[in-house]
Parts: structure tokens; C-alpha cells; sequence
């Protein structure tokens, strides 16, 4: 709040210095060549009025720092969204719906704008090359402020243990999550996950079910992700309601709305209490300081070793497990329900990749043992390119900003075209992915859903352009992003093998259409009261039985 009261300050100070002294000399000119004191008060008034004016300017966006221009590059201020509150800025509306204030302001201000929220500055950025260059910052002049959301998350009480926990998720959790879920060390695991995704489709769906889509997409998804990360051990059915409860509060937890969210508030500390439990359960010691989870993957021994040589106590390991276990279900669960509701409703996009899955099966994995054998390089091969390229799209649709960082001091941020973006110090710079994915001249017709836009895109090609950021980049990218690939497609393609999909007529006897997206919500999910029911039914033509799952 200090900073920016400052702010405010010299704003007024540099830029009403101009007029008021520019009004002082007219006033000497008047009073020197035909004084009058009816002059001197209207030009005082005039001054005062303009100051005024000037004072409330930057809340009112009526300030814009004019872009400073050198022989190589433009170097430029965002324009800042206008807003009438003085500390709180644009943090109702914010906070109200994220998806719809970063579309409103990206469509009204373009690539790159500022916006106060709560006394802090937020700088939103939508350049493909400024969102790679300022997350893969190496010279530490942005910070990560993304882990100020672990306490808050977790509800991690003690302020004092904060910066030892932060040191200890950066240099030794995430490191064995990066390590455990790269691409190299990925088939520990997914093959777990496969045979998981298949038990748990048949326990759910059974025969035939007709259930709303989400509901059927998080149950099925927790159970086989959980089974597979963790193992037996931990209750995976007996937790998906409390997970549910958590993950529909957790905005408001995030954005410190504790009153919104008290369902969300005690479903957390039950689930945090199973983690407690489970890691008693399940943990084996084993000489020299090693230990492992029993039946869990190779990746949570890791993460739960390394808090374990810590001097965390176990509440906080449970607590920041639970943070871990949250951030690996929320995404994937929202953008495989989007991906069902699109098959469910689009025939022709469900022909199509029904049509590459039978001719992937009929040259490749001609049984079901073969597919859930398949590696994750099948996944990546030709094969399934437009599996790869749906599942992007509906990303691209539907991811919002998650990659926050403050700058430690005054810097620019080098972007497109030459021109440098001004960050002073303590602001925020956040990606702004909804402005990035729906630039017109970064994606051709940006709202149409298009299932084969990135079908012709090489990794390597859209690595250079950068046009889809979705698991962002630098140090801190998603250290899961391989895993949710992975099991994304893997789900997509067991449920189109072994089942018969399709929307469940409403009840005026119409096919649903895809229901719209809630612009007010933080997340990009749909109002779960217009959410459209699948029904879902097994392929007696096709076999399901596995040697291995009973
Ligand atoms: C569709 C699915 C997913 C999406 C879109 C997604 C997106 C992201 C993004 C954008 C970040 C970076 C945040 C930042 O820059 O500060 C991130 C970080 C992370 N994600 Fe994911 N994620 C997904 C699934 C997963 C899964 C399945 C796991 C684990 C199994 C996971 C584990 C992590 C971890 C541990 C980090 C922190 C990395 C670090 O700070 O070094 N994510 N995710």
C-alpha cells in the first residue's frame, strides 16, 4: 500500500508539476501586464480544479505515461485499466471473474495492461515472447510469488515456518516431483495409470450409466490418478467428496474469502487428516535413511522422502501434500471434461477421433492389453496427432493464468517487434494466458474451436513460437505436464474403445449443445446447474478382460 500511495504521488507530483507551473507563469503574466483579481481566482481555481484531477488520475486511468521511444526500440508503460477505488482498484471485478476481466481488458487494451488490485500493481501480459522471457528469467530479478499461495492453500498457520517450508518444496519436493514425472521417468508410472484409468471406468460406468459429465469425469479421473500416485493405501473413494468440496472452494480459499468457503475450509482439513494417516500407513523405513511409500509410485516415495529428511513435522507434510494433490487433479479434471463434453456433443469431432483410435488399434494395439500397454511415446507418435491436437485446442480454449511473479527491482521485459515492456519494481507480472490463446493475430479465428488447428505444428515449431503456454515455462514450468498429457489422451482413448458415448437428450427431447463457459468463474468451468449428462455405455463387441485387473 506504501508503494503505491508513493506511486500516486509522484505521478501527481511529476505530471501536475507541468500545468500548475505552467498555469503560476500565466497567473504572473495576468497579475504583471492587467492584474485583475477576478483572473488571479478563476486561474486559481482553474489550478486547483486541474490538480484535482490530476490527483485521482492514476485510479482513473487518466494518466498514461507516453511510450519512451529510443532509435532501436520502443520501450513503453502498459496503459493502466482505469478504476475508481484508490488501493483497491479493479480487485472487485477481478476477483468477481478473472476469466471475464482479463478478456474484457485484453479485447479493450490489448496485448499488455496494468491494473491495480489491493495496492498492488499487476502487470498482464499476453506476448508469447514476453510471458517465455520473463518466466525463464535466470538472473532473479522476477520472484516467484506463486508460493505465497502454499500457506493459503494449505493453511499453513505458523507466519515464522513459511520461508524454511518454501525452501524446502523448492529445492527438495519439486525437484523429486520434476525428476519423478520427466519424460525419461514417466513409464514408471504410466503404465500404472493406464490399467487404473481402465479398473475405475469399468467401476463407475459398469454396464451403462448416464451421469452429468463433470461428475463422471472427476470421480473417474481421482480415482485412477490417486490409485496410481499413491496406491492402496490411501482411500481414494472414501476422500473424491472431500477432494470435490476442497477444489470447488479453493478460489475463494486462494483469495483469502475463508466466509465463501467454509464446506471447502473443513473438507481440506479432513483430507489433509487421511494424508496424516496414510503416510503412517504406508511408509516403510528402510536402512540409511531411505523409506518408501508401499504400493505408491516411485515419484510420492520421493516427494514424501524428501520432506521426511526435513525438519518439517507431519502435519505439514500432510498439509503440503495435500497442496500437491490438489494442483495434480484441478487442471486435468477441468480440461478432460471440457474434452468429453466436446466429443459428447460434436458428432462429426467424435467420428474423427474415433476414426484415428480404430486406425491406430487396427495397425498397432490390437487388443486391450496392447493399449494399456501403450507408452507414452505412442501417445506423442503420428498415431494420435489428432488426439495431441484436441487436447491443445481445449487447453487453448480454456486455460487461465496461473504463473505469477513480482519483480525485484526496475526492469523491462523484452517482447515482440523490438518493443520492451517497463516493470518497476514490486509489481506483479502475471501470464495472461486468455489473452495469448485468443489473439486474433496469433490465432487464426481465436474463438472457433478448431480440433485440428496444432495438428500440423511440430513440438519443435510451436516450441519456437510459443503461441500455446498452457503448462508454462522456465524453472518453475509444470513439473507434471508429461503425466497429464499422458493421462488425459489415455482416458479419452479408453473411453471411446470400450464404451458408446453420447449426450443424453434434454428433456424437451433436444441434443444438449456445449454448455458455455461461466466468464465470472475463476476457472474456466461451467455453471454446474447447465452442465449436459453423458450417457455411457461398454461395447459387448469389444473384450475387457485383462490379465491383471480383477
Ligand atoms: C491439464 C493439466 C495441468 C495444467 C494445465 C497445469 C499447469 C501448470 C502451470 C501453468 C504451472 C506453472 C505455474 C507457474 O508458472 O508458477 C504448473 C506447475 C506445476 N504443476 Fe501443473 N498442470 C497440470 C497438471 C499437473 C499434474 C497432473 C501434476 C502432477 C502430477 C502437476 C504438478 C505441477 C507442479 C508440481 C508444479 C509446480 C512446478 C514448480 O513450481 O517448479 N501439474 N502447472
Amino acid at each position: 500500500m506504501h508503494s503505491t500511495l508513493r506511486r500516486q504521488l509522484l505521478d501527481f507530483v511529476s505530471v501536475a508539476s507541468i500545468p500548475t507551473l505552467f498555469l503560476f507563469t500565466l497567473q504572473r503574466i495576468y497579475s504583471l501586464s492587467a492584474p485583475s483579481s477576478r483572473t488571479t481566482i478563476t486561474l486559481q481555481w482553474i489550478a486547483t480544479i486541474l490538480c484535482a484531477l490530476l490527483l485521482f488520475a492514476p485510479s482513473l486511468g487518466l494518466l498514461r505515461r507516453k511510450p519512451v521511444a529510443s532509435a532501436l526500440h520502443s520501450i513503453s508503460e502498459p496503459p493502466l485499466v482505469p478504476s475508481y477505488l484508490p488501493w483497491l482498484g479493479c480487485a472487485i471485478t477481478y476477483l468477481m471473474g478473472p476469466a471475464n476481466f482479463l478478456r474484457t481488458c485484453s479485447q479493450r487494451y490489448g496485448m499488455t495492461f496494468k491494473f491495480l488490485i489491493g495496492g498492488n500493481y499487476v502487470v498482464a501480459i499476453s506476448s508469447p515472447t514476453a510471458i517465455a522471457n520473463f518466466l525463464r528469467d535466470r538472473t532473479g530479478v522476477f520472484d516467484v510469488v506463486d508460493y505465497q499461495l502454499i500457506p493459503l492453500l494449505s493453511n499453513l498457520t505458523d507466519p515464522s515456518r513459511n520461508q524454511y517450508i518454501y525452501e524446502i518444496v523448492e529445492q527438495k519436493a519439486l525437484v523429486a516431483a520434476n525428476h519423478g514425472l520427466s519424460q525419461r521417468n514417466l513409464p514408471k508410472v504410466s503404465t500404472t495409470v493406464n490399467y487404473e484409468i481402465f479398473k475405475t471406468l469399468g467401476n463407475v460406468v459398469g454396464k451403462g450409466i448416464q451421469l452429468p459429465v463433470l461428475d463422471f469425469v472427476q470421480r473417474s479421473l481421482y480415482v485412477a490418478v490417486s490409485n496410481s500416485l499413491l496406491g492402496s493405501h490411501f482411500p481414494s473413494l472414501a476422500t473424491f467428496d472431500d477432494f470435490i468440496t476442497f477444489d470447488d472452494g479453493a478460489p475463494s480459499l486462494l483469495r483469502k474469502m475463508n466466509f465463501l468457503a467454509r464446506p471447502a475450509y473443513r473438507a481440506r482439513e479432513r483430507l489433509i487428516s487421511q494424508f496424516a494417516r496414510y503416510i503412517d500407513t504406508a511408509w516403510r523405513e528402510e536402512e540409511g535413511g531411505g523409506g518408501s511409500l508401499e504400493g505408491a509410485s516411485e515419484v510420492m516415495s520421493d516427494i514424501v522422502r524428501s520432506m521426511k529428511n526435513s525438519e518439517l513435522t507431519k502435519d505439514e507434510a500432510a498439509r503440503l501434500m495435500s497442496s500437491f494433490f490438489w494442483g495434480s487433479h484441478t487442471n486435468m479434471m477441468r480440461t478432460t471434461t471440457w474434452m468429453v463434453r466436446h466429443l459428447a456433443t460434436d458428432s462429426i469431432l467424435l467420428s474423427r477421433i474415433q476414426r484415428e483410435l480404430q486406425a491406430a488399434v487396427d495397425s498397432k494395439f490390437y487388443d486391450a492389453q496392447s493399449i494399456l500397454h501403450m507408452h507414452p511415446r505412442d501417445l506423442d507418435g503420428p498415431e494420435f496427432a489428432l488426439l495431441t491436437s484436441f487436447v491443445k485446442e481445449v487447453l487453448r480454449m480454456n486455460m487461465l493464468p496461473t504463473s505469477i511473479r513480482v519483480a525485484v527491482r526496475d526492469t523491462t521485459i523484452a517482447s515482440d517487434n523490438g518493443e520492451f515492456i517497463i516493470i518497476r519494481k514490486g509489481e506483479q507480472v502475471l501470464a495472461n494466458l486468455y489473452g495469448l490463446h485468443h489473439a486474433p493475430h496469433i490465432h487464426d479465428d481465436p474463438d472457433a474451436f478448431r480440433v485440428d488447428r496444432f495438428l500440423n505444428v511440430s513440438t519443435e515449431e510451436m516450441r519456437q513460437k510459443k503461441t500455446l503456454s498452457t503448462f508454462a515455462s522456465g524453472q518453475h514450468m509444470c513439473a507434471g505436464r508429461h503425466f497429464a498429457m499422458h493421462t488425459m489422451r489415455m482416458f479419452v482413448i479408453q473411453l471411446l474403445h470400450f464404451y458408446d458415448i453420447k449426450a443424453a437428450p434434454l428433456s424437451s427431447g433436444v441434443s444438449p449443445s456445449l454448455p458455455p463457459v461461466d466468464r465470472f468463474s475463476f476457472i474456466t468451468v461451467t455453471d454446474a446447474a447447465k452442465d449436459i449428462e453423458i450417457s455411457i455405455q461398454r461395447r459387448d463387441s469389444v473384450p475387457c478382460d485383462i490379465v491383471g485387473t480383477e
